[in-house]
């Protein structure tokens, strides 16, 4: 599986403000690139902490982008994961509509009822860890599902531990002209954080978008 996480910060390194609602920090161009990335995966994923902040959608928004997936012979849109160890997930939260399949990785902590409540939302269920997901064993899961090509758009925690279990290949960080600050805002990896052994990256491109750059990085191999 190749995993690209994608996000767009502030100048300052922040996701949102400390109110931990969603916000444009892309300009049009970015987010025109966003979608393309979101065409060309199999699967979009992010942490229950932002569908319970921002309740996205997750989905490919431009036609011509959906026609081109269906004559790939692929669904109109990527598959929608969220990792949701206990299930949080609002039963009518929009990763939950007909748009998109979607996968909710849980722990064996998740209330079987509420289990119950999401397969008959339509999603599909997959356990993997005690307390919390573990990420290592879902998105083997995910791979035995046939999602090869795994976008991941945030948030902070998530991406963290993405990072922590040496899960993602590719990084492609757009940074916008704002400044957010707020010691409590969510950032690109937040979580415990590193403090001896730190994800190297081998920067791969520096492009102006908007009113802002992306930033391509490939994760080096950890020799842990
Ligand atoms: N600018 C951007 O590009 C983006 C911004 N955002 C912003 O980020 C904020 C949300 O980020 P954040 O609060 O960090 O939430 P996340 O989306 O990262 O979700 C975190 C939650 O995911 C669940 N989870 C399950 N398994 C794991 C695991 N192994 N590791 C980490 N988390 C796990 C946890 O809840 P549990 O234990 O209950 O399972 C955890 O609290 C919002 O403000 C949103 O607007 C979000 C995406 C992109
Ligand atoms: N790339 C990017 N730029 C921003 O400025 C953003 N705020 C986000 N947010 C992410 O996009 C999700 C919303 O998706 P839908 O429009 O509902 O499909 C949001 O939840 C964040 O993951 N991304």
């Amino acid at each position: 599986m190749h995993v690209v996480v994608n996000a767009a910060m502030s100048a300052d390194g922040k996701l949102a403000s400390r109110r931990r609602e969603q916000l444009a920090i892309s300009g049009r161009e970015d987010f025109d690139r966003v979608d393309q990335l979101r065409a060309d995966s199999d699967a979009v994923m992010v942490g229950v902490g932002t569908v319970l902040a921002d309740d996205p959608s997750l989905t490919v928004k431009d036609a011509d982008r959906h026609s081109a997936r269906l004559d790939r012979r692929e669904p109109k849109n990527p598959a929608r994961v969220v990792a949701d160890s206990r299930i949080r997930t609002p039963p009518d939260a929009t990763v939950l509509d007909d748009d998109a399949e979607t996968y909710l990785l849980t722990s064996e902590a998740a209330p079987t009822d509420f289990i119950e409540q999401m397969e008959e939302a339509g999603a599909y269920v997959l356990a993997a860890g005690e307390d919390r997901v573990d990420l290592t064993t879902a998105l083997a899961k995910l791979e035995g599902e046939g999602i090869e090509r795994l976008m991941v758009e945030g948030g902070g925690e998530l991406i963290f531990s993405l990072f922590e279990a040496g899960l993602v290949d590719e990084l492609r960080v757009y940074i916008g002209a704002k400044v957010l600050g707020g010691r409590d805002a969510p950032t690109l990896a937040d979580g415990d954080g590193f403090v001896e052994s730190f994800p190297e990256l081998a920067l791969e491109s520096v492009e102006q978008v908007d009113d802002g750059v992306l930033l391509t990085w490939t994760v080096e191999e950890s020799d842990s």
